[in-house]
């Protein structure tokens, strides 16, 4: 299990003319069925990063370099090859359909399943991503649940179509501390289970260091450096990452990054 699962070669992504590159250059390998942190300040291209390999970009961006998935063995299938969870599910999430139409309706389109045998799937991803009582949540809708359920329904509706690469955008920031290390707990079994390669984006490079098995920082659309947690935590190639290590915290407030480097 240490094949590489995608290639980034000189990978730039930018969304108009006239406006700086939201990715520039990034020359990156993930490892098939590794937990992969991508870390840095807002703006730095983590999302963007996020949508190039999910192929999510919105029409008109530009995308230079190559991407290849010998993980995947083939041209990746949007939707069916990678699932991704928002930091808001209220966003993933549909208000008007029930949460087992939703969790049922990836692995119908994607797996070629009958609504009746969705649905049994959909109920048993509810138990294994620790929804109490499936059973009646798959007839519940979303307003119905708490942040923190909501965003297991959308774990759940992610890897509904068995993707190979598991995305969370953000997925635990909108949460609070007990909740966020239960669903990076979630993540992290799940991923271990079913084989999966993780790309978990976040801010709080405490919370990534937690889990996973590498990191990858980026700042100003640049991938500053990338390696194994305990390199990287011990012996930072980088100021930027000395500093982030340093102030140890969440890089949601840039303020806190300009009073630790000039
Ligand atoms: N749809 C878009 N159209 C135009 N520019 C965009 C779009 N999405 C992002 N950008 C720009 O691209 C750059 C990188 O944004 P991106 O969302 O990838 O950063 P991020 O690291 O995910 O930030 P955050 O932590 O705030 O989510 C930013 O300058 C942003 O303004
Ligand atoms: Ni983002």
């Amino acid at each position: 299990m240490s094949g590489i699962f995608c290639s980034l070669r000189q990978l730039s992504v930018t969304y108009g003319r006239g406006v700086a590159a939201a990715l520039d250059g990034i020359d990156l390998d993930i490892v098939a069925g590794e937990r992969l942190a991508i870390i840095g300040e807002s703006g730095s291209g983590k999302s963007t990063l996020a949508r190039a390999l999910a192929g999510l970009l919105p029409e008109g961006a530009r995308v230079g370099g190559e991407m290849f998935w010998p993980g995947l063995g083939h041209a990746p299938r949007p939707g069916r090859d990678f699932g991704v969870v928002f930091q808001d599910p209220g966003s993933s999430l549909n208000p008007v359909l029930t949460i087992g139409e939703q969790v049922a309706e990836g692995a119908r389109r994607h797996l070629g399943l009958s609504w009746k045998q969705a649905y049994v799937r959909a109920e048993e991803l509810l138990g294994r991503v620790r929804i109490p009582q499936p059973e009646k949540t798959m007839r519940a809708f979303p307003h119905q649940l708490s942040g923190g359920q909501r965003q297991r329904v959308a774990i759940a509706a992610a890897i509904a179509a068995r993707p190979a690469l598991l995305i969370a955008d953000e997925a635990t920031s909108a949460l609070d501390v007990v909740v966020q290390a239960e669903i990076v707990r979630l993540l992290d079994g799940l991923v271990r289970e079913d084989g999966m390669t993780l790309l978990f984006i976040t801010h709080d490079i405490a919370l990534a260091s937690g889990f996973v098995d590498r990191i990858a920082v980026f700042r100003n659309a640049r991938l500053v450096e990338a390696g194994p947690v305990r390199s990287v935590l011990s012996a930072p190639k980088s100021d930027y990452t000395a500093a982030l290590i340093a102030s140890h915290r969440d890089l949601a407030t840039p303020p806190l990054m300009a009073e630790v480097l000039p």
